[in-house]
């Protein structure tokens, strides 16, 4: 040990003066924070607190300007939170999210919201999408892709007939491990439940592990969670939240085959999102179905220069129209080198519905 008791004690004298300046500083942003609401509701009488632009940008200057020594990721969560506890004071912000509780979207709608949010499970991503048409919930998170399984199908196809807008896109480090009960006979695991899109992303470890148990899909990883408390052979595939709300130990961390493994989610709602400065834009478009097609419709985003990000394709529920095309690219569609592209794509194309243009995902 360096410090001797002398200087302990002038840190410490030093951490408290600075606590109370920082209580000081977030107090004074949250009557800030307070006014903006005033501000709001005067100006409108269908206010919206959520601002997802502003919030993006609050959060990119943080990291831009932070000088260390924590990292700017680590900076950005403790705003997140700063910013969750406001905007709670403004409104307190309702999510859905596809559950049950301990799901990695519920993680994900922790880590875009911050913990103020009050989120609420839904049994399935209709059911989200339905939520926030209805008005129940203000925001909803979903599943939409994953780096190692690629497409949630599910979330793609409710936006063919929702009228729900894309207000943001966060993205999730997925990380599995098998997971205990108390009461599990740990050499004697012959059933290993998960969510099937989790047990693909660990297939190879599963050959290699446990190449003889029977691999038991079910709805999600958190209810593989809480069934296996009730049987003494089984084990499950879940991430930490899972683990830690049914009490579960892990006995092989971060199983995963790839360690890049990263879901992303989709924050769907009824606004539309101004500029941030740093957005993404994401269409669905439908063909006819004739040769070039598909070269016809990507010829403009090439020609004006625009980033592609993802392109999938669905089949065309209507059966008129073979190809659907799900489209991300970066801009934002107030840009008018955007809505040139758009104008263009939407003479060629038989239909063209814009799902969003949000900020790119920041933390
Ligand atoms: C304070 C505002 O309202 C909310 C809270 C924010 C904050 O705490 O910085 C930012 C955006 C909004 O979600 C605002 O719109 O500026």
């Amino acid at each position: 040990m360096t410090d001797t008791p002398i200087n302990l004690d002038s840190l410490r004298q030093r951490i408290d003066e600075l606590d109370s300046e920082i209580l000081r500083l977030i107090s004074d942003r949250a009557e800030c924070a307070k006014q903006v609401a005033e501000v709001k509701t005067a100006s409108d009488s269908g206010a919206v607190f959520y601002r997802p632009e502003r919030e993006a940008q609050v959060l990119r200057r943080i990291m831009e300007l932070n000088p260390g020594p924590l990292n700017s990721e680590e900076m950005a969560r403790l705003f997140r939170e700063i910013m969750s506890a406001c905007l709670a004071l403004e409104q307190p912000t309702k999510v859905a999210y596809l559950g049950p509780e301990g799901t990695f979207t519920q993680q994900a709608a922790l880590k875009h919201f911050g913990a103020s949010a009050v989120s609420m499970p839904m049994a399935a991503i209709d059911e989200v999408f339905r939520e926030v048409e209805a008005g129940a919930v203000n925001y909803g998170v979903v599943p939409v892709e994953n780096s190692t399984e690629g497409v949630v199908s599910h979330t793609l196809d409710s936006f063919m007939d929702s009228s729900i807008h894309i207000c943001g896109e966060v993205v999730l480090r997925i990380h599995h491990h098998l997971l205990v009960a108390d009461t599990t006979l740990r050499d004697k695991i012959s059933r290993i439940y998960s969510h099937p899109q989790s047990l693909a992303q660990c297939r190879k470890w599963l050959d290699a592990h446990y190449p003889r148990a029977e691999r038991v899909p079910v709805s999600s990883n958190a209810e593989a969670a809480r069934m296996i408390k009730s049987e003494w052979h089984s084990a499950a595939i879940a991430g930490d939240m899972a683990a830690k709300l049914y009490g579960l130990e892990k006995i092989a961390e971060k199983i995963e085959d790839r360690p890049d493994n990263s879901t992303r989610f989709l924050i769907i709602g009824s606004q539309r999102v101004p500029m941030s400065g740093e957005d993404k834009t994401s269409i669905v478009v439908a063909m006819r179905n004739q040769p070039g097609a598909l070269h016809d419709l990507l010829e403009p985003f090439h020609r004006h220069q625009i980033d592609l990000t993802r392109l999938e394709t669905r089949p065309s529920r209507t059966g008129v129209w073979n190809y659907v095309f799900f489209i991300d690219f970066k801009g934002h569609v107030d840009e008018p080198r955007v809505a040139a592209v758009l104008e263009e794509v939407r003479l060629r194309a038989s239909e063209l519905k814009v799902l969003g243009s949000y900020p790119v995902g920041v933390l």
